[in-house]
């Protein structure tokens, strides 16, 4: 079943005060299965975040729409917004977005609090999810006490921790250097073993090699996906630069 599905979706910036308007998303289609992994690549410009901050229901389409397990996010009353948001989706940010007042665990527990769940509800949820992502131990110390690595990976305990239909990732790697991208990318990879979907825009051929399918976006559409099938990491990679050098280069739409 599709837990996500695209149709039409096309964004016109108007500048308030004249100037041009901009066509960030011109028509885009997709829709992403439960269970999928699916990276977003495209060039600086192609309506990539505009994309995910309709996705998140950060921001409305000018046409098309948008449906989590089959409902249009139009339909969704401004007012229940943030907690459908909270309820459903899980984020993970390329700055990841912590508090710096809270620590750790009032970090990643924040999203339960605010939908008052019980304590020792939250407690039962958030022991197994530190034990596996490995920050057992942090849970008392404060956003600027912990690496970058780190950090990252209490902002995906924290996009975990209500067990959200889809995880949005934009960018997650783009702050960690290559130790903590790797360590990122398996557990992305590892969550998603388990069945968690997770949408991810990325700049990195690294972190998209990791994928299932890859959606390439210009000119504000899909233009182009690579599916990985039975290729291994190291052939995905490959397949990625090629069509990026051929979207680069005016390639030929497949
Ligand atoms: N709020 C806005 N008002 C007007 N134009 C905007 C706005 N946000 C984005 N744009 C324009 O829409 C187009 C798509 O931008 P978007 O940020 O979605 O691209 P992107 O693929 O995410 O880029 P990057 O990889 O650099 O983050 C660009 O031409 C951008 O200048």
């Amino acid at each position: 079943m599709a837990v996500l599905v695209v149709k039409n979706l096309k964004k016109i910036y108007r500048p308030r005060f004249g100037g041009s308007q901009v066509q960030a998303l011109s028509c885009v289609n997709f829709s992403v299965e439960e269970g999928e992994y699916v990276a977003i690549m495209g060039e600086s410009g192609s309506g990539k975040t505009t994309l995910l901050n309709i996705m998140a229901a950060l921001d409305k389409p000018t046409e098309g729409e948008v449906y989590l397990d089959g409902k249009p996010l139009s339909e969704i009353k401004d007012r229940d917004i943030s907690e459908f948001r909270r309820d459903h989706l899980g984020f993970v940010f390329q700055e990841f977005n912590l508090l710096d007042t809270f620590n750790v665990r009032d970090n990643i527990l924040l999203p339960l609090v605010l939908k008052g769940i019980q304590y020792k509800e939250m407690e039962r949820l958030l022991r197994p999810l530190a034990a596996e992502l490995g920050i057992a131990a942090l849970l008392d110390k404060y956003p600027y006490e912990i690496s970058g690595g780190q950090k990252q990976r209490v902002a995906a305990a924290r996009a975990l921790i209500t067990q959200p239909r889809l995880i949005l990732a934009d960018e997650p790697t783009g702050a960690l250097d290559s130790r903590s991208t790797d360590e990122l990318l398996a557990l992305f990879a590892k969550i998603n073993e388990r069945g968690q979907t997770i949408l991810m825009v990325t700049h990195s051929v690294k972190a998209a090699s990791k994928a299932g399918r890859v959606l390439f976006i210009r000119d504000g559409e899909v233009y182009h996906q690579v599916y990985r099938g039975a290729m291994s990491d190291e052939q995905l990679y490959q397949k990625i630069s090629d069509t990026l050098t051929m979207l680069a280069t005016g390639g030929e739409r497949r």
